[in-house]
């Protein structure tokens, strides 16, 4: 199993806000957590990623204790977009997309040949190549969303956990993203809003409502109208277009 949690919890201020979450994600394979706003997604990214440490229960990586690596360790295999990604300098877009090598570098050694490679090919497969000599702080937020993807590609993870990735993208930026993120062999897990994308592009769906698990398994089988009603509370039609889910919204309940 790559990532792995059993009854993680994380609770603040007497508020239990991931209750007891247990999931594996396989190897290689691209999950995509539901669930209203304040369900607990953010925070359940956080757990998996190690930055923010369970209150109980346990996060494992390929079966060990994500709290018993250090940052370095986790940020050689398992990259994070999250929804602020913000910086206090005024860093280049190369210079963000080149943060993604800083944990497979020695400390206080320069960038290699391969290291700029990486950061070149990162920057290509997001469509932020033409940007890289520019301030990242004068795009516009789909760009930076996608210079924070490239980032990540460049950490060369064999996990990859996205919050709300497209956030800020346009449509077609939005398919090529997810396009990607499928194509790559990268183990990823991703929160979603948008059902739709999450039933196409997802191989297992998780839906969380007040900070547990709700349903999950395939599209085909979290996607019911129930479901929608009594976690997101609207009624909608589901409909099942060559293979691929579709979710037609009618209105929102009382
Ligand atoms: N540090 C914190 N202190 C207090 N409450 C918090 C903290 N972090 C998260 N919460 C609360 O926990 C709940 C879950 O937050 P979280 O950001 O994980 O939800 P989410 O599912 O990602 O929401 P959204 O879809 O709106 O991004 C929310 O009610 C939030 O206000």
């Amino acid at each position: 199993m790559s990532i792995q949690t059993r009854g993680a919890t994380w609770t603040t201020r007497g508020k239990v806000v991931v209750d007891g979450i247990s999931i594996a994600v396989e190897p290689g394979t691209t999950v995509g957590l539901l669930g209203p706003n304040g369900s607990g997604k953010s925070t359940l990214l956080r757990l998996l990623s190690g930055l923010r440490g369970t209150t109980s229960g346990v996060v494992t990586l390929d079966g060990t204790d994500v709290g018993g690596l250090s940052r370095r360790q986790v940020a050689r295999r398992l990259a994070v977009v999250d929804q602020e990604s913000t910086t206090d300098a005024d860093p280049t877009v190369r210079d963000v997309i080149g943060l993604g090598r800083l944990p497979h570098r020695a400390p206080w050694s320069p960038e290699s040949s391969s290291d700029r490679e990486v950061v070149q090919r990162s920057a290509v497969a997001m469509r932020t190549d033409h940007l890289l000599d520019r301030h990242y702080a004068t795009l516009s937020g789909g760009e930076r969303q996608r210079v924070q993807i490239a980032r990540a590609l460049a950490q060369e993870p064999t996990e990859l956990l996205l919050d709300e990735p497209t956030n800020h993208l346009d449509v077609r930026h939005q398919l090529e993203l997810l396009e990607l993120v499928v194509a790559t062999p990268t183990t990823t897990v991703m929160a979603l809003h948008d059902l739709n994308l999450a039933a196409a592009y997802c191989d297992e769906l998780v839906v969380l409502a007040d900070g547990r698990v709700r349903a999950s398994g395939t599209a085909a089988a979290v996607l019911t109208p129930e479901l929608l009603a009594e976690v997101y509370g609207v009624e909608a039609v589901v409909e099942d277009r060559d293979g691929t889910l579709h979710v037609r919204y009618l209105r929102a309940l009382p």
